[in-house]
């Protein structure tokens, strides 16, 4: 938990606005370093280093065609993860942060690869149409495992994605039963449904939101409806808070997370930065319940956590900003007349 003192808080609005500059002239980015320095209890943070953890699992869902495409991408992209073939590796390499991939519960047998990280809970979620997703011991497990993984301290910045054919509609069944709104306005087109194709998901996630009552607490809600790698990712977003390390939300799918790690530990929330808007209908949504207001919206609904890594430079300079830039007094400049 964060719990600088007043004393702390005024130090670090005054080490802002003594920095060369017009009072307020770094915008949102001065926000943005007043955060990172309270996270860190310091006021010469530094986000130097990033790790982006992504997290893979299949849903049941998926049979009943909710999304454009087939099940088999799950397991496909994480070996394209594996390759380093895909936008993730590709942002994580051009900005040179770290990366591994997790099995949360890819359907079919396990993925054998050394570099695989395997948390699995199961082979896929059961059809959340039709019941639970997974049983309470599952949710339970998964939360654990991401805890474990969140609150390995490696790295001064945590990205969290995730790569889930289906999880947009685990997603908004989740979100809306955890803010109690209705399914319809929280469902989007996920990886590119057509206009016939987002009617059809409507009509089964509202069926599907039918079957529980309106509002469930964050745990009951991804038992019911939620993915292991949705409940992993909020796992490991608890474990990153509760170790003190900077959390960058990437898009839809781990704002979601994000949501359920508040509901289940409201002092995590403090450690997230919010990183883009993604074009998914559903996440202003969430946003906007979560009172975050992201860094970029650069129309992007990808996952992976591309979102977050492109954010990470802003976190980085935020942080430098505090601790490397001079003073009026260091430096011999006037300050306002
Ligand atoms: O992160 C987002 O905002 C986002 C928005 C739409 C789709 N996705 C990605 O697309 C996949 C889920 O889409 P869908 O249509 O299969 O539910 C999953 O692998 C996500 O990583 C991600
Ligand atoms: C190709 C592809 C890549 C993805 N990465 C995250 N979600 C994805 C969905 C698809 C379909």
């Amino acid at each position: 938990m964060i719990t600088q003192d007043t004393d702390f808080t005024a130090a670090l609005q005054h080490a802002i606005d003594t920095k060369t500059k017009p009072v307020g002239s770094l915008g949102r980015m001065e926000a943005l370093a007043a955060r990172i320095a309270q996270i860190q209890g310091t006021l010469k943070p530094s986000a130097e280093t990033c790790l982006l953890t992504i997290f893979a699992a299949d849903h049941g869902m998926a049979a009943a065609g909710v999304s454009s495409y087939p099940q088999d991408v799950t397991r496909q992209m994480v070996a394209n993860f594996l390759n380093g073939g895909a936008a993730a590796n590709v942002f994580a390499r051009s900005l040179g942060a770290d990366i591994r991939i997790v099995d949360s519960g890819v359907a079919g047998e396990p993925v054998d690869h050394p570099a695989l990280v395997s948390r699995r809970i199961g082979a896929g979620t059961a059809n959340a149409l039709e019941g639970p997703a997974m049983t309470g011991a599952q949710v339970d497990a998964a939360i654990a495992a991401g805890r474990a993984l969140g609150a390995e301290k490696t790295h001064a910045v945590a990205c969290f994605g995730e790569m889930g054919i289906g999880n947009t509609s685990a997603s908004s069944l989740v979100a809306a039963k955890v803010l109690g709104l209705p399914v319809e306005d929280m469902t989007g087109r996920g990886t590119g449904l057509d206009d016939a194709g987002l009617a059809r998901k409507r009509g089964l996630l509202g069926k599907a939101a039918a079957r529980t009552e309106a509002h469930l607490d964050a745990r009951t809600a991804l038992m019911e409806y939620g993915g292991f790698e949705i409940a992993m990712m909020a796992g490991a977003m608890m474990g990153a808070a509760q170790a003190g390390t900077i959390v960058i939300v990437d898009g839809f799918i781990a704002s979601v997370a994000a949501l359920c790690a508040s509901d289940l530990m409201p002092e995590a929330a403090a450690f997230f930065i919010y990183a883009h808007r993604s074009a998914e209908a559903g996440h202003a949504r969430v946003l906007e319940a979560l009172d975050a207001e992201p860094l970029l919206d650069l129309g992007m609904r990808l996952g992976e956590g591309t979102g977050a890594l492109l954010a990470w430079p802003l976190v980085k300079a935020a942080a430098a900003m505090l601790r490397e830039m001079a003073s009026f007094d260091s430096a011999g400049v006037s300050g306002p007349a």
